[in-house]
């Protein structure tokens, strides 16, 4: 079986401006998958290009080995996309704008008049069925997007930013939906802000950062990059002479030393296994410890520090070029595609 995407070397640029700058990147079947960035990192960007809202400017994208270009209607059928935006149609009731959804992948009408009081349900919103986008509340809308992206039963279902302003109740109804429908095999691709939510839900995340990958790992690998601090608090207060010369003392397994009063704090690699090493160390040298803390990095930590950025390499493009350059239809001059004017084209 072919990864659920793979993408090689993928380019996007908007005129001047590079927004993915050769992005290799594969998911595999099944996998929950968490794309990490910050702002303008290139996340959607790299989502509108696998749904065919973007043209790519090089290299190879495939979902479940179907080009996303050459083969756009099978790779798209393969995704259910929940975007950022709320781009849904409003002069319908909910259920009719799944029904024409489900009918624009070529389901049948009865069929997909089951399949979205089907999804409806799921996403718990069955009993708004005949109202209209507008009258909805921001929770139930981003329910809506979600069970948009199911009505076609997807096996590859991408969610960028689905929670982002919603409560915590949702939040966590979102999660534990997606949760459960990874685990009945659909392959899921996220995009987040909230690292708490990358940690609990996905197998592995990519961290990106201006169009470029910078790592793939586990949440786990990721927290084991980090150093940990061990604060040991001390009977009497360490002057600064007497911290410098502890850092030099110490060794090489530590990152670093610094003290606040009668508190040490020593920076190291792994906490866990290094903080008896540290204690002998002290008592060696006649320092009497009080007690003890160990604070792991967190992922987010990890992630500022990987994506902290003084130099933006990428440039603005002008007006007039990311114009030109928003609209893929328009540049293989074929005719507007409903279905993708309701995602959102612009
Ligand atoms: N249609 C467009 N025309 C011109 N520039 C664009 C267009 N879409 C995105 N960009 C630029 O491309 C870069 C990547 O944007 P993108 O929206 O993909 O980032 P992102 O990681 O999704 O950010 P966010 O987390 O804020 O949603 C940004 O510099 C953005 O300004």
């Amino acid at each position: 079986m072919p990864p659920a995407i793979e993408t090689v070397d993928l380019v996007k640029e908007y005129g001047e401006l590079r927004a993915l700058q050769g992005l290799s990147l594969t998911v595999e079947e099944g996998e929950f998958f968490g794309l990490l960035g910050p702002n303008g990192a290139g996340k959607t960007t790299f989502i509108n290009t696998l749904v065919g809202l973007v043209r790519k400017t090089g290299g190879e994208a495939r979902v479940f080995g179907h080009d996303v270009e050459a083969d756009y209607q099978q790779a798209r059928n393969a995704i259910g996309l929940a975007p950022q935006e709320f781009n849904v149609d409003r002069f319908f009731p909910i259920k009719e704008v799944l029904m024409h959804k489900a009918g624009y992948h070529g389901i049948p009408n009865d069929e997909a008049a089951e399949r979205a009081d089907e999804v409806l349900k799921r996403v718990g919103i069955y009993d708004k069925r005949d109202e209209r986008f507008d009258w909805l509340s921001g929770g139930m809308k981003r329910r809506l997007l979600l069970a948009r992206a199911l009505v076609t039963d997807p096996d590859l279902l991408i969610l960028d930013e689905p929670t982002a302003g919603v409560d915590v109740q949702l939040r966590h109804d979102l999660w534990d939906l997606v949760t459960e429908l990874n685990e009945e095999g659909t392959t899921v691709l996220l995009t987040t802000h909230y690292i708490e939510e990358a940690e609990r839900l996905c197998d592995r995340v990519a961290i990106m950062n201006e169009g470029r990958k910078l790592t793939v790992a586990t949440p786990d690998e990721l927290k084991t990059r980090g150093t940990d601090t061990i604060s040991v608090g001390l009977e009497s207060p360490v002057d600064a002479v007497g911290t410098a010369s502890l850092e030099a003392d110490l060794g090489a397994y530590v990152h670093g030393v610094s003290t606040t009063g009668d508190r040490l704090e020593v920076r190291v690699d792994d906490g866990g296994s290094t903080a008896p090493r540290v204690l002998n160390d002290l008592e060696a040298r006649g320092y009497e410890i009080a007690d003890l803390e160990i604070s792991r990095t967190s992922l987010e930590e990890i992630f500022v520090d990987m994506t902290r950025s003084e130099d933006r390499t990428v440039t603005r493009s002008s007006a007039a070029s990311s114009a030109a350059e928003t609209s893929p239809a328009g540049d293989s001059g074929s005719e507007a595609d409903p279905e993708r004017e309701q995602e959102g084209i612009a």
